[in-house]
């Protein structure tokens, strides 16, 4: 995991003749290399001017909040102009491109944002916004001046080659950068793997394609080493495709390459079928996850179906977020149980798990389940212990699927005598597999290109993201403090439990606890509870 070093640090990676990166020492012509580059990066500075720009930096580490009339806010995004002097900008060759000649209004206004929340009432106030994304009269890059690099971390998603075809694509044709860099194999490919350059040409089709082109890995985030090789290969733009972890790491990256006084723009491209990244409206990939999990659903359904007490039980991702369980069964109608980490839930006695699938086969025959990964990690915990991590340091977690499957099986088997007939799937690296379907395409696209408008803008240490239907600018520490989780207070989940008319499964112990512990439990905030009420009171109401 990476840590915060300074440039000096001993810990180095190299570039060799062809600029490609190996895990050498620093020689004396690197540190020289390395020091005319920083020089070039931020733009041949003295070292007064670089002095004045630490100290700039310190300053402006802190979220930037502007606020404004009638509890406006602004969460805004770091600017190069935040801690670089003097800096130049140039016009958005945008308006010279035919592609755009009959467009309007081609730029957004420098005081456009964007709510996050749109349902308000009379007395309502304003509330926090974000900046808008999309191209800026001005940019602080010439086009032949930036030298680009693209990187993919984290799990694998759908539509991953589409968001790197369309950065390239993008960088090319709206700006008219040439040089950009794919860095392979995720984070640790910044100072341990070759590099590829990428065009328009090599990335033409790739998003007929799942994977991702550039590989991808977990762990290996070592905030000195990727910056000495962004600054060593003369990269000035970023651009960083991953999860919740990826965003973390990048906006170390930011701080680091902040410290060091670098115009080099890091821009994070939120990723995940698990759809856990806070304040979006959804992550690229997720609605292709709903998707093909219905194709195991039906199947599920089909053998289940087929069978006397047939019980079909489908697992989906979703390590601590239940969105992919939650959608697959609302857009599917053929599941009896939905089961997510968010939603505890018991297997023995009145209420629970068992007795519900005992009546639910006894009122139709047969019945399907689908579990989010994570759910009822609780109960297995306590049967088996497992405090295995993988290399980002996510908990690795045991099989649901195949442990409730031999409980339900034990069960009825045992002192019920009845015969139960349960297929197991588990379709989760199927899923995770597949091209991105046209909506993921099209949002792909437009993330893509958002990305490149706030680069090319200026704008740095940022994720860029869907908010309310409109793209938006938001700074790191929003996407990083916490995950994105089910509410299942919320009406979502409340729809789900009428589609599926399972029981909401908690425990008379659970709603006896302490409120305090639940809010925690459901991460809620105070304003949701004092808009809402007592939390304690919604769990006893549902
Ligand atoms: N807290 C963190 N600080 C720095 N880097 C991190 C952090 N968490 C994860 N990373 C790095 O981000 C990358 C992807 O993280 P991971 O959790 O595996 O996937 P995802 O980004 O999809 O959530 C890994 O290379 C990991 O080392
Ligand atoms: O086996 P792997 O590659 O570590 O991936 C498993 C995890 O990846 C995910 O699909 C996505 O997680 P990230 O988006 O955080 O990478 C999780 O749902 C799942 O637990
Ligand atoms: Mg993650």
């Amino acid at each position: 995991m990476g840590s915060l070093g300074t440039s000096d640090s001993t810990a180095n990676s190299k570039s060799n003749a062809n600029g490609h990166a190996s895990e050498l020492e620093d020689s004396p012509s690197t540190t020289v290399l390395r020091k005319l580059l920083t020089e070039k990066i931020s733009g041949g500075m003295s070292r007064s001017e670089s002095a004045k720009r630490k100290i700039k930096n310190k300053e402006k580490m802190k979220p930037k909040i502007v606020t404004g009339d009638g509890g406006y806010i602004l969460e805004d995004v770091p600017h190069f102009s935040d801690y670089i002097p003097d800096l130049h900008s140039h016009p958005n060759p945008l308006q010279d491109n035919p592609a755009y000649s009959v467009v309007k209004q081609y730029f957004v206004d420098v005081d456009d944002t964007v709510a996050q929340k749109i349902v308000v009432q009379k007395n309502s106030k304003r509330g926090t916004h974000f900046r808008r994304a999309g191209p800026r009269q001005k940019v602080y890059f010439e086009s032949d001046e930036v030298k680009a690099c693209i990187v993919t971390c984290g799990g694998l998603c759908p539509g991953l080659n589409t968001v790197v075809r369309e950065l390239v694509c993008a960088l090319y044709s709206i700006y008219g950068v040439t040089k950009i860099l794919g860095i392979k194999g995720g984070y640790k490919g910044f100072y341990s793997c070759n590099t590829i350059e990428l065009t328009p040409k090599l990335v033409n089709d790739i998003h007929k394609r799942g994977g991702t082109i550039l590989g991808t890995s977990r762990g290996g985030h070592d905030t000195v080493k990727i910056v000495d090789a962004i600054q060593d290969r003369g990269i000035n733009q970023v651009y960083i495709i991953g999860g919740d972890g990826t965003q973390k790491g990048a906006s170390i990256i930011y701080e680091e390459i902040q410290r060091r006084g670098l115009k080099v723009a890091v821009v994070g491209i939120p990723k995940t079928i698990d759809n856990d990244i806070e304040v979006i409206d959804k992550s690229f990939g997720f609605d292709t996850a709903v998707e093909e999990a219905q194709k195991a659903i039906y199947a599920a359904h089909v053998e289940a179906e087929s069978h006397e007490n047939g019980i079909g039980f489908v697992k989906l991702m979703g390590r601590n977020s239940g969105f992919l369980a939650m959608y697959a069964t609302l857009a599917s109608r053929d599941v009896d149980c939905c089961l997510i980490p968010e939603s505890p839930f018991y297997l023995e006695g009145e209420g629970g798990l068992l007795e519900f699938i005992e009546k639910r086969l006894k009122e139709n025959g047969h019945m399907v389940i689908v579990a989010a990964e994570g759910a009822g990690q609780d109960l297995i915990a306590d049967s088996l212990r497992n405090t295995d991590h993988d290399a980002s340091g996510n908990k690795l977690l045991l099989d649901v699927g195949l442990w409730l499957s031999q409980k339900i099986k034990e069960h009825f088997s045992g002192k019920k005598r009845m015969r139960v007939n349960l297929k197991y799937i588990d379709p989760t690296y199927m899923i995770r597999a597949v091209p991105s379907n046209a909506s993921d395409n099209i949002y792909s696209t437009l993330l893509a290109q958002s990305a490149v408008h706030g680069a090319m803008a200026g704008y740095t240490g940022f994720t860029v993201g869907s908010i309310n239907g409109r793209h938006a600018y938001i700074p790191y520490h929003r996407i990083t403090e916490k995950q994105k989780k089910v509410v299942i207070t919320d009406r979502m989940w409340a729809r789900l439990l009428s589609s599926t008319n399972q029981p909401s499964f908690l425990s008379h112990e659970f709603i006896k606890g302490e409120e305090t512990d639940l809010e925690e439990y459901y991460h809620l905030d105070d304003e949701y509870t004092l808009c809402n009420g007592s939390l304690t009171d919604a769990i006893k109401n549902m």
